[in-house]
């Protein structure tokens, strides 16, 4: 069996946030034993002093790696992100400290797309309002601004995975779909592609946010946008919290404007359960409230749990980097039994497969496999060579200037 520059025993896996613990059993029946569990986040000074001598790190939405958290990041070599975001991690430094990071970008797309439709449908319906009124004790039986989905037109902002499959389930709810995207989508179905959002949102009785947190997204939906939407419309936003302007989403709903809207992420989420939930929509009855549950089926955590710590593992065992989200992407063979797996990271600047290749020309080291990516700032070298030690070799790339890290497999 391969052996690591470090052993697995000796790998620290921290798996934050209540991640499944399917994603535990898959590393400790790949011999990795050295885990511990959070069921939340811990406050920052605590999460510093866990993550000081992390090697492997599992995070969900709510963890903050950035900062002084990612400083204090001394060990690390890998990130995952069992959920689809990772704007809650700062890429670029991690791509700068030669650590790549994984997500799921699709295990809990229909998880969501389902929850959306539903929310849809109670908000055509004003269920929201009539079982409030209910749990108060009032009877309210009224056909008034009720409608059925069939004909109305739902607006979605990011044609994505999740916004394409809610396209299907909307339109086969008799919706007819328009959509805007940053990129040129296929229109799926008899959905429309609207050439910008102040085009789409006169145009909508929902609409749904699926876009990524982003600069260009952050309070894109503020009072301007929503003053564009029709009069009765919906809103619907299980993207992040930064995309609406919250404040003036609750006064849209003050004035009558929007009819109801079901929000799933907020510009600040409570760090646990224990912790209360604050928002200036907590007054509104014709509006859904869910604690950023789109995701949360057992559906969708089994299929992270296993995608996610599948794709550390291949990572920590064999260097394989497929699919990463902020670094060069190799997908690498199993090493040869007689061979030596080293693995250099580097910046990506001219001269350094060069001076690579002349470390192991000039310590006699043949080299049976190589493998070469980079991604913007930074490069992945791998080579398979025939060597006694690899201490002679590695001491030798790490001397090369723009080494990032080197890392050995036998
Ligand atoms: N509520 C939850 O539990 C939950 C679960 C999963 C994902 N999410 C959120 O949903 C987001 C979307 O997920 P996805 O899997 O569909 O992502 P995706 O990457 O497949 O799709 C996002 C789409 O948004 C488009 N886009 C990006 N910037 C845009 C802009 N400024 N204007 C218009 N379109 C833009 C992209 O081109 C892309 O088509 C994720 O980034 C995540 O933040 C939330
Ligand atoms: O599970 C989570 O914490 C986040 C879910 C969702 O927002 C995602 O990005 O996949």
């Amino acid at each position: 069996m391969t052996k690591l520059s470090l052993s697995k025993e000796k790998i620290k896996v921290v798996l934050l946030e209540g991640v499944h613990p399917d994603a535990e059993t898959l590393f400790r029946q790949d011999g990795y034993h050295n885990i511990h569990i959070y069921k939340s986040t811990p406050a920052d000074d605590e999460l510093q002093n866990i993550l000081s001598d992390t090697h492997i790190l599992g995070i969900r939405s709510r963890t903050q790696l950035k900062g002084a958290n990612l400083a204090a990041c001394e060990k690390l070599m890998a990130v995952g992100t069992f959920c689809i975001g990772t704007n809650q991690v700062d890429l670029e430094s991690c791509t700068s400290k030669g650590i790549p990071v994984f997500n799921a970008p699709f295990s809990n797309t229909r998880s969501v797309a389902e929850l959306v439709m539903a929310e849809i449908i109670l908000l055509l319906r004003g269920i929201p309002e009539k079982n409030a009124k209910a749990h108060r004790g009032q009877w309210h039986k009224s056909a008034l601004h009720s409608n059925e989905t069939r004909g109305k037109t739902l607006g979605i902002v990011g044609f994505g995975h999740i916004g394409s499959q809610l396209c299907i389930l909307a339109e086969a709810m008799g919706m007819q779909v328009k959509y805007f995207d940053i990129e040129n989508k296929l229109p799926l179905g008899n959905s429309m592609a609207v050439s910008s959002l102040e085009d789409l949102l006169p145009q909508v009785d929902v609409l749904s946010l699926h876009v990524p947190d982003t600069e260009l997204t952050r309070q894109m939906i503020g009072a301007k946008e929503l003053a564009l939407l029709p009069k009765g419309a919906f809103l619907v936003n299980a993207a992040r919290g930064l995309i609406v302007d919250i404040d003036a989403l609750a006064n849209s709903l003050r004035i009558g404007h929007l009819n109801g809207a079901a929000i799933d992420v907020f510009p600040e989420e409570p760090a646990s359960n224990n912790d209360p939930f604050e928002s200036p929509l907590l007054e509104f009855d014709n509006v859904i409230l869910t604690p950023h549950i789109g995701g949360s089926t057992q559906e969708a955590q089994v299929n992270i749990a296993n995608e996610v710590a599948d794709k550390l593992i291949k990572y920590s065992n064999n260097g394989s980097t497929s699919s990463a989200v902020n670094f060069p992407e190799v997908s690498l063979p199993a090493l040869h039994a007689d061979l030596t797996r080293v693995m250099h990271i580097h910046e990506n600047k001219p001269g350094m497969l060069e001076q690579i290749n002349h470390s192991f020309s000039s310590q006699k080291i043949n080299i049976a496999a190589m493998y070469l990516q980079t991604l913007g700032e930074i490069g992945y070298v791998i080579m398979d060579v025939n060597c006694e030690s690899s201490d002679p070799i590695v001491n030798q790339l790490k001397d090369i200037e723009g080494t990032i890290r080197v890392r050995v497999l036998h």
